[in-house]
């Protein structure tokens, strides 16, 4: 036995999957204990490094979830929205730190995470990397400033294999405007204008999704004033990004108290940023 925490990556064979494999197998503060796949995946039972087409890492993938739950003090998950609240009652159940990336979840699966968090630390975050968190508080501080005499739209881009729409990132951002203004998101966004739209709603929060190719992220916050305009731009070029702040995540979760964070609290940002 050790006192190195033993993480648990989920959907190991996804885009994020295999960059979270090779993020904790090189890590010194981490151990792989465990990578589960989509069952019947035909990685099971295969050494995951190998799996991956590199060398062995001692670690072999599995599909039975209650098993691979049970031996770690850490889960990162970036699949399903599905699989994700299976595995928030799994990482409750085991008191184990679980790491949330997985975006598109909707209220009721935010509340059943909340209901988890009860049991266990849980940190979720639409974007795991630094400078977009840098940039949520940028745009909440930016929002405040500037009035409604500036138009705020979030405009992202992503690969084509994305299946959710804002952005968890552009929905972060949004947010962050929102809260600077002062008003609750979910009464000022704009989502997919198509048609006869009529003009824009004074105060609106726009967004627009742009997907293509292997765009990792890219992510502007426009505020369009009259005679100029202020761009924030994130552009993500290498997942690896996501993947050392969700390792970052599940080890500033060890011996945390019960309770839902997200990257702020993880990144020491919350005082520079939200203010
Ligand atoms: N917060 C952040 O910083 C980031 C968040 N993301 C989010 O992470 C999520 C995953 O993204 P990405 O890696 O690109 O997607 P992928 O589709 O490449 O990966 C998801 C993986 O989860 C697997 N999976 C699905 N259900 C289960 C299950 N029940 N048990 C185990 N594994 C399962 C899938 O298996 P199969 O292929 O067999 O279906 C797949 O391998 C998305 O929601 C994305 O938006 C992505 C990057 C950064
Ligand atoms: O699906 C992705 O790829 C990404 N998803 C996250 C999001 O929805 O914002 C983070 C990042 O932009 C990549």
């Amino acid at each position: 036995m050790t006192d190195i925490p033993g993480i648990l990556v989920t959907g190991g064979a996804g885009r994020m999957g295999r960059m979270l494999i090779r993020a904790v197998a090189e890590s010194r503060e981490a151990r792989l204990c465990g990578v589960l796949v989509r069952p019947g995946h035909d990685w099971v039972g295969r050494d995951v490094g190998e799996a991956m087409g590199g060398p062995a890492l001692g670690v072999v993938a599995g599909d039975d979830a209650v098993a691979a739950f049970a031996g770690a003090q850490g889960v990162i998950d970036f699949t399903t929205p599905e699989a994700t609240l299976a595995h928030a009652e799994l990482a409750a159940q085991a008191r184990a730190v679980h790491v949330i990336g997985t975006t598109g979840i909707d209220e009721g699966g935010i509340a059943a995470i909340r209901r988890a968090a009860r049991h266990a630390p849980v940190v979720m975050a639409g974007n795991m990397s630094l400078g977009v968190n840098l940039l949520v508080g940028l745009t909440r501080r930016v929002a405040a400033a500037l009035g409604e005499d500036f138009d705020i739209e979030v405009v992202e881009a992503h690969h084509r294999a994305k299946v959710d729409a804002p952005s968890g990132t552009a929905l972060m951002l949004g947010r962050a405007a929102a809260e600077g203004r002062g008003v609750p998101l979910a009464s000022v966004e704009e989502r997919g204008r198509d048609g006869m739209t009529g003009p824009r709603r004074a105060g609106a929060i726009g967004f627009s999704a742009i997907r293509g190719g292997d765009i990792v992220g890219e992510h502007d916050v426009l505020f369009a004033g009259p005679g100029e305009r202020v761009v924030l731009r994130h552009v993500a070029t290498d997942r690896a990004i996501f993947a050392r702040g969700a390792l970052r995540a599940a080890l500033w979760g060890q011996g945390r108290a019960e309770g839902l964070y997200d990257m702020m609290d993880v990144l020491g940002l919350g005082e520079a940023t939200r203010g």
